[in-house]
């Protein structure tokens, strides 16, 4: 493939796990000899994330694929991010569906088994990539609607409130909700605070207390989606959605829009690595790993 661009990159950055993830999917080679600064950039081939711009209409169509449930590992946050980033600087785009290639589900959520039985410094990491998602998406200049056409568990649930707009599939099968206290674990501040935003204090308090995971009805009713359609029709339908949120001039609508929710992300902002040695400590707590533990055997027993 055609090299792009050089681009000089600390070599610092390299030793960290986090941008040698990031470099690998970017394609960025470190030359032979190593100790090298440089590196070349080649047009980005993401695996877990599919993008499908429609330079014509100044949107694009992001899908996450993550088989079978699009589970937030590592690899998938890293390439969400970096292709987020992408889009945000491509001039022809100005808003984003974000779905699913997986059959009945959005995602299942972070990664379990990136949570359980690893070390402390790969919970930090993989800490510090879930924040960079939500903040990313939280913040992002582009109009995002999320096009829920399956299942929508915690970190699932937290990627469609962090959108504009969320449209979700009618099937009563699929469930969208902050259900973390159901696996003894409990939502940090910030998905909180995206929640509260969302639906208000008291519907928040409820369902982050009780694991509340919502039909699409419920979810209308309560706020935390704003459209339920046919399954066929909810891609079709978060275009739609997108050409309206569109028609608004982008500099008005994005300095609503930070206005709306820097506040919120700046509570994260100000503590990111308070809030990673708190998920640290959390997480890496005998119990903690016990109930999540028990919490995928019974996801794999179900099976049985
Ligand atoms: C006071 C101090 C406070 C300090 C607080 C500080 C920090 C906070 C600490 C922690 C917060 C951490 C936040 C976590 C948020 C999360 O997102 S946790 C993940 C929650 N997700 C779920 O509960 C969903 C679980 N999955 C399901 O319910 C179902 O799988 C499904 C999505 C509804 C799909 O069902 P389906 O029948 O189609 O598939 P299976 O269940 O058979 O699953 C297939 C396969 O996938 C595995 N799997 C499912 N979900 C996950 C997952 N989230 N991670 C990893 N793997 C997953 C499942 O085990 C099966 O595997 P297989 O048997 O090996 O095939």
């Amino acid at each position: 493939m055609a090299l792009t661009a050089v681009i000089r990159v600390p070599s610092r950055a390299l030793l960290r796990p986090w941008a040698r993830l990031r470099d690998a999917a970017l394609g960025w080679i470190e030359p032979a000899g190593g100790g090298g600064v440089e590196v070349s950039a080649q047009r980005f081939a993401s695996q877990k994330v599919l993008v499908e711009p429609d330079p014509a209409a100044g949107v694009a169509v992001m899908k996450f694929k993550n088989p079978p449930v699009n589970s937030l590992s590592l690899e998938l946050l890293t390439e969400l991010v970096i292709s987020l980033e992408k889009l945000e600087n491509d001039k022809t785009v100005r808003g984003v569906v974000l779905t699913s290639d997986c059959p009945g589900i959005f995602s299942a959520g972070l990664d379990l088994t990136e949570m359980c039985g690893r070390n402390p410094a790969h919970y930090a990491e993989y800490w510090k990539a879930v924040q960079e998602m939500w903040l990313r998406l939280y913040l992002s200049n582009l109009v995002l609607v999320a096009a829920i056409n399956g299942a929508s568990p915690a970190g699932g649930c937290l990627i469609a409130l962090t959108c504009d707009y969320r449209v979700m599939a009618d099937n009563p099968k699929y469930c969208i909700g902050l259900n973390e206290t159901l696996l003894g674990i409990v939502a940090p501040f910030w998905f909180k605070d995206n929640l509260v935003n969302t639906i208000g204090h008291r519907a928040s308090e409820r369902a982050l207390q009780l694991g509340l995971l919502f039909p699409p009805t419920e979810a209308l009713q309560v706020g935390m989606v704003d459209k339920v359609v046919p399954k066929d029709q909810v891609q079709s339908t978060a275009l739609s959605v997108l050409a309206q949120w569109m028609a608004i001039p982008d500099h008005a609508r994005q300095l609503t829009k930070n206005m709306m929710r820097k506040p919120t992300a700046d509570r994260l902002l100000k503590q990111r690595d308070a809030d990673i040695q708190n998920f640290v400590s959390f997480i890496s707590r005998d119990s903690i790993q016990k109930s999540l533990q028990m919490y995928l055997e019974k996801l794999k027993q179900k099976k049985g």
